[in-house]
């Protein structure tokens, strides 16, 4: 019989599966596009993102996860078996033991949507965790030692801000604000100065190609092409890295003013111990260009960036499945 461990990484924007012997076996955009009249799957991951804002009126493109939460629990649960089922070797309820991870601050009923959801899948246990305990043990760090460790996690709709020793979490926030809020600053700052209207995924390429959140450290141009709002024919413009810039200031400001607000609460032995281990970075936001630069300044501590930080939370769920951690909430 088929019984084994998987990992669940359920982002906002990507979904991670780790199952036990094999690693990361599903690593794909959270969207489903469902056909509009019979409610019927037509392509869930990459094969949807690539039909976002481009589907004719008989199929509609659905992100269940805004912000971290799951706001459409029925499409939530089909993105998840079609995923699944993508992966001949998960068969339902013959899960032994599933891990999933949530944000850091999720409250009770979003703990127990994801229970709910990992109850569908596994025999035995569900288990959630938090994503920046699981993200600090996936990017390498022994948050076991009675010492502290910073991580800061920018995801897709959240950045999870947290302080960890002696295995748990001592400290932490979970702002709602991540990577997806960025792509809508830069959007409605084109449409904004520009009177241009381009879609999401040309916003999130803008920001990748050519972001930056510290001045001066990148100085490069994209041309893009969108609708006119003026006359509703296409057009195109030049983006500066100094832009994108300029539309993400306000939200980057509150991440920093988040990590201050954590560092001020944080008991002083720990701050002491940050001096030596700095701060690390995960979550596709860890690659904003600059961010290193301007935390630095801000915070006058070393930081460093995960080797793979688009990986950290699936690589911890391994890790944590295979007990090199103390599971703390089965
Ligand atoms: N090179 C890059 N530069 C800037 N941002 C990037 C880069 N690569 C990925 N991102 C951003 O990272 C975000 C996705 O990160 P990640 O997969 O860690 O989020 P998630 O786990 O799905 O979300 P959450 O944890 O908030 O639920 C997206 O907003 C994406 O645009």
């Amino acid at each position: 019989m088929f019984v084994k461990d998987i990992g669940i990484d359920l982002g906002t924007s990507n979904i991670l599966v780790y199952l036990e012997g094999s690693g990361i076996v599903i690593n794909e955009p959270s969207i489903i596009a469902i056909d509009t009249k019979t409610r019927a799957v037509i392509a869930v991951g990459e094969a949807a993102k690539l039909m976002e804002g481009r589907t004719p009126s008989n199929i509609s493109t659905y992100r269940p996860l805004k912000s971290g939460a799951i706001t459409d629990l029925d499409m939530m649960e089909k993105l998840i078996s079609a995923l699944l089922a993508k992966v001949p070797m998960i068969k339902k309820r013959k899960i032994k033991r599933v891990l999933i991870c949530c944000p850091t601050n999720n409250t009770n009923i979003e703990f127990k949507t994801i229970q709910d959801i990992g109850a569908k899948l596994a025999r035995n246990d569900v288990i959630v965790e938090r994503e920046s305990k699981v993200a600090a043990i996936g990017a390498g760090l022994d948050i076991s030692q009675s010492a502290g460790n910073m991580m800061i996690d920018i995801g897709g709709g959240t950045t999870d801000i947290a302080i960890l020793s002696l295995g748990d979490i001592v400290s932490s926030v979970s702002l709602k604000i991540g990577g997806t809020d960025f792509d809508n600053d830069v959007l409605n700052y084109i449409k904004k100065k520009r009177n241009l209207i381009i879609g999401q995924q040309t916003a999130e390429r803008v920001k990748i190609e050519v972001g930056t959140v510290y001045l001066g450290i990148k100085n490069d141009t994209i041309k893009i092409t969108g609708r006119d709002i003026v006359s509703g024919l296409p057009r195109s413009t030049e983006i500066t890295s100094q832009d994108v810039y300029m539309a993400c200031k306000e939200k980057v400001g509150y991440i920093l003013q988040a990590i201050k607000s954590v560092l001020e609460i944080t008991p002083p032995e720990l701050s002491a111990d940050l001096i030596e281990h700095g701060i690390i970075l995960t979550g596709g936001g860890a690659y904003m260009p600059g961010l290193r630069e301007l935390l630095t300044e801000e915070l006058q501590l070393p930081i460093h960036r995960a080797e793979f930080p688009l990986e950290c939370v699936i690589k911890g769920t391994e890790l944590l499945l295979n007990n090199a951690y103390i599971i703390s909430n089965k």
